[in-house]
């Protein structure tokens, strides 16, 4: 059953075509996944790839078995089809300064770094902390190593990234009408006012993004609700407070154009993009891109500039542990800007000022130094597509390993290896004897679903 007040809204907006939008609430919405072009061959995974989602290069309708390797490793990623477009729109360039706002769990931010090619910054924020932690999993699981993750208000980094980024997505927490179908718990918030209040929360974290984005860059705004207010309103509203253009968003079948006269009539609102799930084979979504003019910085007057930033520094005895293990496990040793946290190393792609912001991860996690050892990180062998020392595993011993078992091999080395499975990468084990020591972080562990 829709909220009370939900089909008299759509009725009066849509009219004749009220009676399809609303009847598609009765149909069984549609799963998709997306394969992850920062792997090698990408295309290898145990899932049919005969069903793309039109204008998304790496989108497929389909589900993904989450107990399966090619999730585990980070092949894929569950993605509801229609959000995916909005990955697509965004369209990073590799080595632009891009920051995902309201990021986890973290579909659009593994999207965004599949364009970046793990060149350029991918700040990934999330407000929420429980999910910002999930954020980091996904993030690591895809194997990102441009990422950096924060868990903070929009406010807060608005005052340390003046003017910083070239791109900045705003996928907004909204009143979630699209998702009425895939989610029916989304209904229980909706009132006839909910859609107004959570425009309100909209513009405030809007007034704090502009301030970010630096001028020529561009805003991506989207939302998985149908409500005006939250959509062609917000866009009429950034247009009319700032020097924003909208770059229209190209159609293909089955997508819909923003209306202006659900707004203030702006014809160039007709440039947004709207999914409704009667046209759509996905659920409902609004996006809109828009463009700041050249011309100074939109930023309030006691924020500061990103600062030069001196990551701290190694100590001899760190440099030597990290290099020995480096030289003997990684193709190459330049990692960009190196840093400890609390004994962990990181690897900053551009070297970034933190200082005072709730940092989820401050780049790629590359290990801890442990007493006089280092121990490398999960998300380190996510990355690599080889090392000179590496073992693949058999199903058995792939099913003992993500379960946190150790297991035997007759692998001539001994020490660090990076494991592999069906030709991914999917962990760290440590050999003594015939004995493989398991490094699988003990939160993921799982029971593998190996029968094909
Ligand atoms: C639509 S969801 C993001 C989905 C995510 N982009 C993805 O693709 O996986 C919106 C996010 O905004 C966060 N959020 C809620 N209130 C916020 C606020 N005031 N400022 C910034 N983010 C907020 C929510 O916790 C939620 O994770």
């Amino acid at each position: 059953m829709l909220p009370e007040g939900f089909t008299e809204k759509y009725q009066q907006l849509l009219g004749a075509e009220a009676e399809p939008f609303l009847a598609s609430f009765q149909n069984q919405g549609y799963k998709g996944f997306r394969i992850n072009p920062l792997k090698p061959n990408p295309q290898a995974v145990n899932l049919d790839l005969t069903q793309p989602v039109p204008m998304t290069q790496w989108g497929y309708y389909g589900a993904v078995n989450g107990r399966q390797v090619d999730h585990q490793a980070g092949y894929v990623y569950s993605q509801e089809p229609s959000a995916m477009l909005v990955g697509a729109v965004a369209a990073p360039k590799p080595g632009e300064r891009v920051l995902d706002l309201c990021a986890a769990p973290g579909g659009k931010t593994t999207h965004l770094a599949g364009f970046m090619q793990q060149q350029g910054l991918l700040v990934a924020n999330e407000i929420m902390p429980k999910r910002a932690k999930i954020l980091a999993e996904n993030v690591e699981r895809f194997g990102i190593e441009n990422a950096v993750i924060t868990n903070e208000t929009p406010a807060r980094l608005a005052k340390k990234f003046v003017g910083y980024f070239d791109r900045i997505l705003v996928d907004a927490p909204c009143s979630g009408e699209g998702m009425f179908r895939k989610d029916p718990g989304a209904k229980q918030y909706w009132t006839p006012d909910y859609p107004a209040a959570c425009a309100q929360r909209q513009r405030e974290i809007l007034t704090e993004t502009l301030k970010m984005l630096r001028p020529g860059g561009e805003l991506i705004y989207s939302t998985c609700t149908f409500s005006p207010e939250e959509d062609e309103q917000i866009i009429a509203w950034l247009l009319q407070q700032y020097p924003l253009s909208v770059v229209p968003i190209a159609r293909q079948a089955g997508m819909s154009a923003g209306r202006p006269e659900w707004a203030d009539g702006n014809p160039e609102l007709a440039g947004t993009l709207r999914l409704f799930p009667h046209l759509f084979n996905g659920e409902g979504h609004f996006m809109a891109k828009l463009r700041l003019a050249d011309g100074p910085v939109v930023a309030a007057n006691k924020t500061k500039k990103q600062r030069k930033h001196a990551a701290p520094a190694l100590t001899k005895e760190q440099q030597s542990l990290w290099q020995d293990f480096a030289k003997t496990m990684l193709p190459t040793t330049s990692f960009g800007h190196l840093l400890v946290h609390r004994d962990h190393l990181f690897a900053q792609p551009l070297a970034v000022e933190l200082k005072g912001l709730k940092v989820v991860r401050p780049g790629l996690p590359l290990g801890e130094f442990k007493r006089n050892r280092f121990e490398p990180a999960y998300a380190l062998a996510l990355t690599l597509t080889a090392a000179p020392q590496q073992l693949d595993l058999t199903t058995a011993q792939y099913v003992k390993y993500v379960h946190g078992e150790t297991f035997t091999t007759d692998a001539a080395g001994k020490g660090w290896y990076l494991l592999r499975y069906q030709n991914k990468s999917v962990g760290f084990g440590k050999l003594t004897g015939t004995t493989m020591k398991n490094f699988f972080p003990k939160g993921l562990r799982f029971v593998a679903d190996v029968a094909e």
